[in-house]
């Protein structure tokens, strides 16, 4: 199979070139290729970057398959311009044993669309109380190397302190949903001035910067893999900083949602929840810190934290609804608006936040490569001008629950290529 990128400008730089693509690898790049292809797909210009990576997708299957599927979130991500997500343990059954992790595995290769990883659930159950068998999810058929009880935070510190030093073992990471969880009980919304006008409990936000800190310093402790999910604060990348420079021995990474880019808790005063959300939209302070520390390399990459949920844990009244955001096909094009509009990322920053890093964080060695002749061809065609209107009916997930609604936003994917393969081109999937 050979496919031809025609008129593509690979990182957004330099003059229009064309891409052949033979096979799972990128054959040839130059001007004005004269190849015989099965596919030809024209660029107009767009830029070709590497298929991205999601270290935080919730696909929901096993066990609520009314929300998302494993072939729907697949498509989703397709369309969104990724390549390799990682599926949260945080389905019913929980994905603790090498069972359930091989068989999201399995279905995410039927599937095809996207590498689905399965993440392994730090503690059984998610219930924090004993570590599941992280070494058996790693020996399993899916090779699991990245641990969470996304969802939940694994609170107690000694627990934290042993899946950190077992994960060290055999190159495992341990993804931290920081929460604590005594400061969040009843929680609905970020701790603040306009939680408290509308009367919903408040999520301080040093229950997440003082397990940022705690963990930061145990995987200083004991050398091992911290990778701190959905960073919500500005005192959070502030510790990230301080701990990062220290060099102490222990790796840290730590991601950023594109809604936590954007979004701010001035969006509650409907009530609606789709605008609920764990840990919640905080301030245009937070924002703004969190789009520095993205652009400076203190948060290394983006996550989707793509949560669908079903109409019914939705449309419901605020306390009562589950939290959560669509979130991969939106991604891309928010990431445009926030970091490249304003100046703060070029387009080999968006490769570098979007798939590079995420890719090497989790030890991916054929996603996050460069866009360059002999590597996997692991494809994102993204045009930068083209600006689109969010329809949440018209996504690929089943949720619709997304706060995106009637946006319009700019940074549209015009095609997506796992090893050589069209997975999705021009709003639609190939299967
Ligand atoms: N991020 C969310 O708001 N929701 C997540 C889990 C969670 O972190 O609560 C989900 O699984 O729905």
């Amino acid at each position: 199979m050979r496919v031809l990128l025609k008129d593509v400008r690979p990182y957004g730089e330099g003059e229009p070139v064309d891409v052949l693509v033979e096979g799972t690898t990128i054959a040839e790049i130059g001007p004005e290729l004269n190849a015989d292809a099965d596919e030809i797909v024209q660029g107009g210009g767009a830029v070709l970057l590497p298929g991205f990576v999601d270290l935080h997708t919730h696909l929901r299957e096993p066990g609520r398959e009314d929300a998302e599927t494993i072939e729907t979130g697949s498509s989703a991500a397709a369309l969104g311009g990724y390549t390799a997500v990682f599926a949260m343990a945080n389905t019913d059954p929980v994905a603790d044993n090498a069972v359930i992790v091989e068989h999201v595995w399995r279905r995410g290769r039927e599937v095809g669309l996207v590498d689905v990883h399965p993440v392994g659930a730090v503690t059984v159950g998610l219930a924090g109380e004993k570590l599941a068998e992280l070494g058996t999810m790693r020996h399993s058929a899916a090779e699991v190397r990245v641990f969470s009880d996304d969802g939940k935070c694994v609170h107690d510190p000694l627990l934290m302190r042993r899946a950190l030093e077992y994960t060290r073992s055999f190159g495992g990471l341990v993804a931290q949903h920081a929460e604590e969880p005594r400061l969040t009980v009843g929680a609905q919304a970020h701790e603040g001035p306009n939680a408290a006008r509308l009367g919903l409990a408040g999520w301080p936000a040093p229950a997440e910067e003082s397990i940022v800190a705690r963990d930061c310093l145990l995987a200083a402790h004991t050398g091992g893999s911290l990778h701190v999910c959905h960073v919500s604060t500005a005192g959070t990348a502030e510790l990230l900083r301080f701990f990062k420079d220290r060099e102490a021995g222990g790796a840290v990474s730590a991601e950023v949602t594109p809604h936590h880019l954007l979004l701010t808790d001035e969006r509650l005063t409907t009530y609606d929840p789709v605008n609920k959300v764990n840990p919640p939209l905080r301030t245009d302070a937070d924002a703004l810190a969190l789009r520095q520390a993205l652009a400076d390399g203190t948060v290394d990459c983006v996550a989707t934290d793509h949560a669908p949920h079903a109409d019914q844990d939705k449309d419901c009244e605020w306390s009562a609804a589950k939290p959560g955001m669509l979130g991969l096909q939106t991604a891309l094009g928010i990431v445009a608006q926030t970091m490249v509009r304003s100046g703060l990322l070029d387009w080999r920053g968006v490769a570098r936040v979007l798939s590079e890093r995420p890719a090497e964080i989790a030890g991916l060695s054929d996603q996050g490569r460069p866009v360059a002749v002999g590597e996997p061809a692991n494809l994102a065609l993204v045009d930068p001008d083209a600006e689109w209107t969010v329809r949440a009916a018209e996504l690929a997930s089943l949720g619709q629950n997304s706060p995106f609604e009637g946006m319009r936003l700019p940074g549209r994917v015009v095609a997506t290529l796992l090893r050589g393969t069209v997975t999705a081109h021009e709003g639609k999937v190939r299967r």
